[in-house]
């Protein structure tokens, strides 16, 4: 395959002219070559999917503040028009992801979806539609009793709860004095809130999310799949919850569909690099990664 091995950086060219894309990296699995060389040589059949926080944004403390890495919407409106179908696949609300990602209305990104809530909502940019299922009623439940919970469990301070559009809440322990010590204390009484309303705990990085069952980012992934039919597919995440969409990319490979995993690589979530095809150095080696298929893929 025509594919070069590269050190993430700067590509200098001659004096005054733009940098040159980085070469395409080399995915460490034979599957992930394979898949490789599948996208850049047939990009119109392929799948560009894409987690959010950690992936094409970087992480920062405060949810609130996570925008776009400043090359991802321009990598991503260059890579777009090539191939069948890019998609955002997030935990985030939709419209979140959209507002933080700054995806609408970008020339290029005309065929975006936004798979929000792990696949449960859908933004299309074509129509600037949101599509959601009415709200579990075990989420206002929770919500109600989560004081009382937090409180129980010894209130620590830096503890931030995310509302998540009456949706799914989020209980962040970043900013707590020893974030994983609280993400620990408060996973098995969270859990039991969960249970208790019909709702699943999903863990993230330092993140303990109390959200409806029945939809994860596979089931979300395989469907948009099936609905674009897309004859390969790249997957990028870094979180727990990007494991379910990593598992549907193996069944399809597994089904004869190359799919090329890559890894925002980050010290937090060791399961997702070992799993991966590809790591690259977070938002950063995402962002250069789409700049450099797209740079292929108009040679
Ligand atoms: O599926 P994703 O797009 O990766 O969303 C997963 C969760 O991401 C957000 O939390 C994470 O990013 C925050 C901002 O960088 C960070 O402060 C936090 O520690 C991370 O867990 C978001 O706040 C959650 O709602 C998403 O479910």
């Amino acid at each position: 395959m025509g594919t070069q091995e590269t050190h993430h950086g700067t590509h200098s060219t001659a004096p005054g002219s733009p940098p040159a894309p980085a070469p395409l990296p080399v995915p460490v699995t034979a599957a992930g070559r394979a898949a490789l060389d599948a996208i850049v040589t047939r990009p119109s059949a392929a799948l560009v999917a894409l987690d959010f926080d950690g992936t094409l944004a970087p992480i920062v403390e405060n949810p609130e503040d996570a925008r776009a890495h400043p090359g991802a919407v321009p990598a991503l409106a260059a890579l777009a028009p090539r191939v069948a179908a890019v998609a955002v696949v997030t935990g985030r609300p939709a419209e979140v992801a959209v507002r933080n990602g700054g995806f609408a209305g970008v020339e290029g990104l005309a065929h975006l979806a936004v798979l929000g809530h792990y696949g449960a909502e859908r933004w299309d940019a074509r129509t600037g539609a949101l599509t959601a299922p009415a709200p579990h009623p075990g989420v206002a439940a929770v919500r109600a009793e989560l004081p009382a919970v937090l409180a129980a469990a010894g209130d620590r301070p830096g503890i931030w709860i995310e509302e998540k559009g009456g949706r799914a809440v989020a209980v962040h322990t970043r900013r707590a004095d020893d974030p994983q010590a609280a993400f620990d204390a408060l996973r098995a009484p969270l859990t039991d809130l969960a249970a208790r309303h019909g709702l699943i705990v999903e863990p993230g990085r330092m993140v303990l999310e109390l959200r409806p069952p029945g939809m994860d980012k596979g089931v979300a992934l395989l469907e948009h799949v099936r609905e674009t039919g897309a004859g390969s597919v790249l997957y990028a995440g870094d979180d727990l919850g990007d494991l379910p969409a990593f598992a549907a990319v193996e069944k399809l490979r597994s089904d004869g569909v190359p799919g090329l995993l890559v890894c925002s690589g980050s010290t937090e979530v060791g399961e997702l690099a070992a799993r991966a095809d590809l790591v690259v150095p977070g938002p950063d080696g995402v962002v250069e990664l789409l700049a450099s298929l797209a740079a292929r893929m108009a040679d």
